[in-house]
């Protein structure tokens, strides 16, 4: 999986199946709500499937949701697979953790 940008098709076809994910100011962001309690162990699980990916997104915590938002820097900013599969990995990361898509 490199880091090549994805056609405006192939990422219509991967939001298809990453329910709650859209494209804002050209990353592909979710915010999930999670009650404050659970928001270190959810971060701790997302900080090693992105270490282990070596693929980073940027996380925002608020006082009642938890926002990620994934672009490839090696790509220029641009979407590539590479983000769509760490955005799988991060919903089923919050459904574990309890945390649940505000769906925008
Ligand atoms: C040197 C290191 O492998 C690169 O900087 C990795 C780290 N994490 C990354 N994260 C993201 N989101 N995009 C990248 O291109 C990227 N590149």
């Amino acid at each position: 999986m490199g880091a090549i940008p994805l056609t405006d098709t192939e990422l219509a076809q991967a939001l298809t199946d990453l329910p709650g994910w859209s494209v804002r100011d050209g990353k592909l962001t979710a915010t999930f709500k999670a009650d404050r309690s659970a928001v270190p162990a959810l971060y701790t699980a997302v900080a090693a499937a992105e270490d282990e990916a070596n693929h980073h997104a940027e996380v925002t915590v608020l006082y009642g949701t938890i926002g990620f938002a994934l672009n490839t820097h090696d790509a220029g900013g641009a979407i590539t697979a590479l983000d769509t599969a760490m955005a799988a990995r991060i919903t089923a990361l919050a459904d574990e953790h309890g945390a649940r898509s505000t769906g925008r």
